[in-house]
This record gives structure tokens, sequence and C-alpha cells, in this order.
């Protein structure tokens, strides 16, 4: 029995993954590992699948933002290494050690803290991968004299092993790169100011995709890759750089749930925008924006049917948009593709960015729970998992 019942789907094609992943491999030095970055449900793609398709294609670890997410990958049984890139509350510690999965740390207050918490009941002992911050302005120690605190502190810590360091770049991806250029710049004083403090450095990173495709020598020992992985560049600048080429993982597929031609004019969706012309084939589509397909894209999005562009006509709705097929006589149950190919056609995630006037990466993110992912290889099914009736 088909295991969701409206026919909308996102397929994810796993051999793009890992053909993406192999891109990286080959561009980077031999020495650099790769940490694919699955956060956000694998930027829409489905962190499980994603996350073990990357694992057994040569990652040598996860990272996610939230330790929720952490919990979703153990609970799926993986047991590789994971990183949680953003900020943990002390109160979940416990959590954290249960599952044995690494922490980010930037402060004395909550590594003591984190510390104590542990010890009182002899708790498992968690890697802690210290975050500098050296331009992004969001998390992390700003100064040497900091960082050697934070190392310090955790070097009195029976509980918390000091197993990483790391920053994060804000403009990776842009061509003047006298910005990044100024982060690696701060991030080798830091790493150079522990060296001269004796310390031995634990694994340091500091690529996202951007930097990991401009300056694959700042490599060190891994890279954190995300928006890559599934195929997207980090941005148009990026892609025509085409120093790799990468292969978009996603597609958004449905079926025409309902189709009319117009013998008289009428008007179509909600706020009567769009009037059907005489001889207008209008079709129905079983997805609107509580799918996380933007009502933005109302009367701006395109469709592919039959390998052609076909306009949304009228607002997107709720669970449904309608789009016209001008003469193209139809079908229910026809396929159409929202994002993605069909025939020499493709509606990419960075053309529906644009008309949102957003980025790439929130593009797949908004996909949500009412929409089954259907994982490819050799263009064939091999699994399907329906966030709203699997758990
Ligand atoms: C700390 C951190 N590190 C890495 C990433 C992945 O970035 P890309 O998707 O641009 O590769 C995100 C992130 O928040």
């Amino acid at each position: 029995m088909k295991s969701f019942c409206r026919d909308t789907w996102v397929e994810v094609d796993l051999d793009a993954i890992r053909a993406n992943l192999e891109t990286f491999k080959r561009h980077l030095p031999e020495k650099t590992g790769i940490m694919a970055v699955v956060k956000a449900d694998g930027y829409g793609h489905g962190a499980v699948h994603v996350g073990k398709e990357a694992l057994a294609g040569g990652a040598d670890s996860l990272a996610v933002a939230l330790l929720d997410e952490a919990l979703i990958l153990r609970r799926a049984g993986i047991t590789a290494p994971i990183l949680v890139l953003g900020y943990t509350p002390v109160e979940s510690i416990v959590t954290a050690s249960e599952l044995e999965v690494e922490l980010t740390a930037y402060s004395v207050e909550w590594i003591t803290e984190a510390n104590d918490i542990l010890q009182k009941n002899d708790h498992k002992p968690i890697g802690i991968h210290v975050k500098t911050d050296t331009g992004m302005g969001r998390l992390g120690v700003r100064t040497k004299e900091d960082l050697l605190a934070v190392v310090d502190a955790l070097e009195e810590c029976s509980k918390l092993k000091w197993t990483g360091i790391f920053t994060h770049f804000a403009c990776a991806d842009e061509p003047d790169t006298t910005h990044v250029r100024r982060q690696h710049d701060l991030f080798q004083s830091f790493l150079q100011a522990l060296r001269e403090a004796n310390k031995t450095l634990p694994s340091v990173h500091c690529c996202n995709t951007a930097a990991a495709i401009a300056f694959p020598d700042w490599g060190y020992d891994t890279i954190r890759l995300g928006i890559g992985l599934y195929g997207l560049y980090p941005s148009l600048y990026m892609k025509e750089r085409a120093e790799v080429i990468l292969a978009p993982a996603l597609a958004l597929k449905t079926r025409i749930a309902h189709v009319k031609k117009a013998d008289e004019p009428f008007t179509v969706s909600y706020g009567a925008t769009y009037a059907a012309k005489p001889d207008e084939w209008i079709a129905t589509l079983p997805i609107g924006y509580a799918d996380g397909y933007s009502r933005l894209l109302s009367k701006r999005g395109e469709v592919l049917y039959n390998g052609s562009r076909y306009p949304i006509a009228g607002r997107v709705c709720m669970d449904q948009i309608m789009v016209s097929l001008n003469s193209t006589e139809a079908a229910v149950n026809d396929e159409v593709v929202l994002y993605g190919k069909q025939g020499d056609e493709e509606i990419s995630l960075d053309e529906i960015a644009d008309l949102l006037g957003t980025i790439n990466y929130e593009v797949p993110c908004m996909l949500n729970y009412r929409i089954p992912r259907l994982y490819l290889r050799d263009q064939k099914v091999t699994d399907v998992f329906h966030p709203l009736t699997m758990k």
C-alpha cells in the first residue's frame, strides 16, 4: 500500500548526494575529512537518509544545529560522530552525554556548569568544539584571551574533552575576499596563540561549502559541507566560478487533481485575480503554501507539464494551486514538476529563490511535514519517508 494519500512528493536522488560528496573529496586535500551538515532535516531533503548516504559515501561525521536534531539521527541508528553547531542550553548536557554527541562551547561559565552537572551523577564525558567568532558576529569567543580562558577551563574538566576548534565564515561565497581572508587570518592567529600556549590542537575546521570551493587548502582536518552536498551553490558567483560541478538532489512533483477547459471566461482562486480565457485549460494541483510552496509564487511561479513551462493562475491557496495550460489539453493524474527537470526544461531552486527574493538554502527548508520524501537510487524509488504519517 502506498504510504501517502496525496499525489505530491519530494524526490531525493541519493546518487546525486553521493556524487556531490565525491566531487568535494576530489577538490580537497586528501587529508581533509568531510562533516556532512544535515541540520534543518537535511536542508529539507531528510537528515536521516542524507546522513546515512553521506557516511556511506565517505563523510567522517555529521553536523546539526540543534541537539534535538542529533536525537533523531541517533534514534535512526546513526552511530557516527555528530556535532551540534548551535547553542545548547546547559540543562540539556545530560541528553548530549547519553547520545554521545559533541557540542559547541565558547563560555567558561557554560563549561564549568556543564562539567558540574555531568560530574554530579558520573555521566559519560562529551566532546566539545570551541567556537571562535572571527567575523560572523553570531556565536564564539572573540579574543585570544577569551579563547585561552575557555581552553584552560576545558582542561580542568573531567567530563568535557576538548575535541575541536572552529570558526564560521560570513562572506566566503562573495567575489570580494577581503572579509573572508581577514576572518581566516584571525582564525590562524587564534591557532598560533594556542600553540604558543603549548596547547595541542584537536580537530580544526573553518570551511563551509563556499570556502571549501574557493580555498580548499583551508580545509585543515575537516570541512563542514552543507549546501554543496545537496547539489546547490552558495551563491550565483560560486555557481559561475564552476570550479566544482554539482548535481541538484531534490525535485518536487505532483499530479493533476482536476482539469477543465474554459467554455466561457471564469475567474480563478481567491480574490478572483485571474480570468481564464475561452478555450484555456486550467489544472488544479494538490500543493499549497501550507506545504511550504510559497504564496509569493502566486501569478509569478511556473510549473513543468509535458516538458514545457506553464504559469500559475491566480493566488496560491493553502492546499492547492491552479495553473494555466493555455490550449494544452491535460488529464487528471498527469505528472507536473514544480521544482526540478522535465524533458529539456528545469525549474531550479535558484529560480524559485529569485522569485521569492531569498536564497536557495531557504527553498527546500520550507518544504514541510506534509510532503513525503521518496529516495531514489539509479532513478528507482528505494525508500519512502512521510513525516506526517511516519514517526
Ligand atoms: C556553523 C556552520 N557551519 C557550516 C554550515 C554549512 O554551510 P553551507 O551550507 O554554506 O555549506 C552551516 C553552519 O551554520
